[in-house]
């Protein structure tokens, strides 16, 4: 049951505009202020696969047995993972399956700048689910339909459509492996399923060309270039071919050909206009590490250069001991005058990264950094109250959120919850009640209690109609997140968190 730890709070404020206590007669609100530091985000159920060559299997960063399920890590943007895990019908894809002489919807991906052909996206279609739908929406374009059929049609066996894309990947273009982390596995497909995902969203196109966007800027620190692209459509073309059987004709694969022909053109522009603006990546130096329980270390870096970020958000990371294994984690607090990042870790069961950050990093370590991502960031264009929900590590960007607000120099309030499993597990507790201490207008809760109803602890507080909601923590949190800020009245469209896109790509 939901418990509010008054005890923790220090000098009690009443929020402005916001009556403290409610029926339930339990006034925890108090007015607290948080502090710094990031955390792993969430956790790609990951199943690790042995190493085919056992090359490059560093030490074990700490991890005994090997690396997997659940590094949460943050919602990664899609990595091009290896294959690996080549199931027995693993042979090339005949290309004359792919594009039967004669046929117009022949592949045609040159890997080059804008490609005209593409099919203008219907700007009044609606949001297009994440899932694949066999069932037509009314509103969806004649190949988000056909899109769609093929998606259901795999979706049963979609191990196998990953497997047989990267054999048919690697096999025809060999070039594209050492792009790849040497251990790859089936759970690894989040370039496959990024681009699933992309299509499945087709007729939205805003959401489709942010999210691209971003796949394109995050992509420059795998090494992917222009030209690879074509051998990817080919792949991803001959894998849904040989899955989606019922579903797939001439005109399905004219669909495909489109949606892939966009795909690919807005993570290359996206790319080359990234060039011109930044480095594909950043080697940021360990300056601290701070063991805060053994399981959770604050982990702080100076990168080789400027890093430019905006608080709330997040970026990928790469360890020295598992090359090409990259996680994501939100930046800890707010861009500070130093220019250090610290990021929040958790080691999960059987987590290469996060093992490794957590007993292995030590000052002196390189890591590697990505471009930074991410939208859950303060909307400075209101003056509304933020209500904010941090579950577990997921606190280190809402702590972030606060010290934005607070360099703005707005007063806004800021209402913080905290949950954890644990009083054991609110490792940073003392920096966010340091931060209430510091900022009257900031309130933090901590809240131990059963995942049943850490979200919906909120409902004893308010009222919220004047304050926008940041979800952060493992997913299914957030899911209940949104559905506890909606049921205070709090529109969809003011509540931020990471998207699910990501949380989909994190096997969440
Ligand atoms: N490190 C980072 O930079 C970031 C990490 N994250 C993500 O945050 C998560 C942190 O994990 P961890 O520290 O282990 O958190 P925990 O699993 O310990 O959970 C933390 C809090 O969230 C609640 N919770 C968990 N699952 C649910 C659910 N399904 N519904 C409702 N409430 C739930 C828990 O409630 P209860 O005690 O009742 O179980 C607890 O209060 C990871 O998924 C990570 O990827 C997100 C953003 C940034």
């Amino acid at each position: 049951m939901f418990k509010a730890r008054q005890t923790m709070d220090a000098p009690m404020t009443a929020s402005a505009g916001r009556s403290g206590a409610d029926s339930c007669g339990a006034d925890i609100s108090a007015q607290r202020q948080p502090d710094d530091d990031g955390g792993d985000r969430l956790e790609p159920s990951e199943l690790r696969q042995p190493d085919p060559d056992g090359s490059s299997r560093q030490p074990d960063p700490g991890v005994s047995g090997d690396p997997v399920a659940g590094e949460r890590e943050h919602p990664e943007p899609p990595t091009i993972p290896g294959s690996g895990a080549v199931e027995g019908d693993v042979l090339p894809w005949p290309r004359e399956a792919l594009n039967p002489p004669g046929t117009p919807t022949r592949l045609q991906l040159t890997g080059q700048r804008p490609q005209p052909s593409v099919a203008a996206p219907d700007p009044g279609s609606g949001l297009a689910k994440p899932t694949a739908a066999a069932t037509p929406t009314t509103d969806a374009s004649p190949d988000a339909v056909l899109v769609r059929r093929t998606l259901a049609e795999i979706a049963p066996v979609a191990d196998r459509v990953t497997s047989y894309f990267y054999a048919l990947l690697f096999i025809g273009h060999p070039e594209l492996r050492p792009l790849f982390p040497v251990a790859m596995d089936t759970q690894r497909d989040r370039l496959l399923k990024a681009l699933l995902t992309a299509a499945d969203h087709m007729d939205n196109p805003a959401v489709l060309t942010e999210y691209l966007q971003q796949l394109g800027r995050g992509h420059r620190k795998y090494g992917t270039r222009a030209e690879h692209y074509p051998a990817v459509g080919e792949a991803l073309l001959g894998a849904l071919a040989r899955y989606a059987t019922l579903s797939w004709n001439t005109e399905t694969e004219a669909a495909w050909v489109r949606i892939y022909s966009r795909i690919s053109q807005i993570m290359i522009d996206a790319a080359a206009e990234n060039e011109v603006q930044a480095p594909a990546w950043w080697h940021a130096e360990v300056v601290s590490h701070d063991l805060r329980t053994p399981d959770i270390a604050i982990v702080t870096v100076r990168p080789d250069q400027p890093y430019p970020f905006v608080a709330g958000q997040y970026t990928s990371l790469e360890t020295p001991w598992w090359p090409r294994v990259w996680r994501q984690y939100s930046f800890a607090g707010a861009p500070r005058p130093d220019g250090l990042l610290s990021f929040h870790v958790k080691a999960v069961p059987a987590g290469w990264v996060s093992g490794a950050l957590v007993r292995h990093a030590r000052p002196g370590d390189t890591l590697r950094l990505g471009p930074p991502a991410g939208s859950m960031i303060v909307d400075h264009s209101t003056d509304n109250g933020l209500l904010c929900l941090g579950g577990g590590t997921g606190i280190a960007p809402i702590k972030a959120l606060v010290e934005d607000v607070a360099q703005h120099g707005t007063r806004r309030p800021v209402e913080v919850f905290y949950g954890a499993r644990s009083d054991f597990d609110l490792y940073d507790i003392d920096t966010m009640l340091r931060l209430q201490n510091t900022h009257p207008w900031l309130s933090v809760r901590p809240v131990v209690d059963d995942r049943a109803h850490f979200p919906h602890a909120v409902r004893a507080f308010g009222p919220w109609d004047e304050y926008d909601g940041y979800l952060s923590g493992p997913p299914g949190m957030i899911r209940s997140g949104v559905d506890a800020l909606r049921g205070i009245g709090i529109p969809q469209d003011r509540i931020r968190h990471d998207s699910f896109e990501d949380l989909v790509m994190a096997g969440r």
